[in-house]
């Protein structure tokens, strides 16, 4: 378990991390979710003994990490992938670590085999690329069989193939009983990886709670109704209205917001309305998370033309 109280880190006038406290639980998956700035990295250094808090503290079971005689052994980390000496093999690399923090060098082996690299174990790391290198950033967190795993963006720059390997590596280390915590920004790939979230914002806590209870939280139910004859559909909007529902005007259809396929559908029977077409709309992570998240983001881009449009 990895437990953050108060924490507070503060860089100059820039709070980056504000008074967090939560404990992120052994045998889940728990992302770490929150826009450009908000303090994840940093939250993550701060657990990693890297960066020291300006107050509160950061314990990865029980301990601080400055206190863990073979840290590699007990927590292993991806924070950059490119803190790497470039001329250094990458089987040379995971052995420098390995001797540094006793663990058996059969090790480095077994690890370059579990990411996939043990064809390139000779390259210089430097020459790698950038899924290359994060496969290698958690080859060495994997090293020392920690029973905590600490993934910044394991995603970032992998293939397909890798977003899925790291998706089920990230799911067994915890099926094992491992504390497994991951930041991401593909909030699809959250969804399908994360058992629990941390949402944070401008540095200060937005959530901590399952991920289901995230998305039922902050989404709003929806049906969808189309059909093909446009005078009937304005009835069934007028008699869904009557019943205290808000349907909007979406192309030849409907979206029923709070309502259910049975309560629409029953409706549309009354009325005969012929429907092609009336479904549950599932909410997504993404929509809950940018509703959650709306008032932190800190740097925004301009909303092209079409799509202000869109939202107005
Ligand atoms: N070494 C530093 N010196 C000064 N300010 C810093 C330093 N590291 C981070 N910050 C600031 O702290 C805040 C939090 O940054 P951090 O990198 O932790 O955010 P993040 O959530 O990881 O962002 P991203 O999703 O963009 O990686 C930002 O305002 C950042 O500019």
């Amino acid at each position: 378990m990895i437990s953050l109280r108060h924490l507070t880190k503060q860089y100059g006038t820039t709070t980056a991390v504000n008074d967090l406290s939560l404990d992120i639980a052994a045998g889940k998956v728990t992302g770490f979710l929150g826009p450009n700035g908000a303090g994840k990295s940093t939250t993550m250094r701060m657990i990693m003994g890297l960066d020291r808090p300006t107050s509160g503290e950061a314990r990865i079971n029980g301990k601080h990490y400055a206190e863990l005689p073979y840290p590699l052994r007990e927590v292993g980390a991806l924070l950059d992938a490119r803190a790497v000496h470039p001329r250094r093999s990458a089987h040379a690399h995971l052995l420098s670590l390995a001797r540094s923090n006793g663990i058996p060098r059969g090790r480095v082996d077994q690890v370059l085999d579990e990411v996939g690299l043990t064809a390139v174990a000779g390259r210089h790391a430097g020459t790698f690329s950038l899924g290359m290198g994060q496969r290698l950033g958690i080859a060495a967190a994997l090293l020392g069989d920690p029973h905590t795993v600490i993934f910044d963006e394991p995603v970032n720059g992998l293939d397909p193939d890798g977003v899925r390997w790291v998706r089920s590596l990230a799911r067994s280390l915890a099926a094992e009983g491992r504390t497994v915590f991951v930041s991401s920004h593909l909030m699809s790939e959250m969804q399908l990886t994360a058992d629990h979230l941390v949402i944070i914002g401008r540095g200060e806590l937005i959530a901590d709670a399952a991920v289901d209870e995230v998305i039922e939280r902050s989404s709003t139910r929806c049906v969808v109704v189309r059909s093909p004859e446009p005078s009937a559909l304005a009835s069934l909007r007028d008699r869904l209205a009557d019943s205290g529902f808000r349907a909007d005007a979406d192309g030849d259809g409907l979206r029923v917001l709070d309502a259910s396929p049975e309560q629409v559908g029953d409706l549309a029977h009354e009325l005969g309305v012929r429907l092609h077409e009336l479904r549950d709309e599932t909410p997504s992570l993404e929509e809950a998370y940018l509703r959650l998240s709306s008032s932190s983001v800190e740097y925004s881009g301009a909303v092209p033309a079409d799509q202000s449009r869109e939202g107005a």
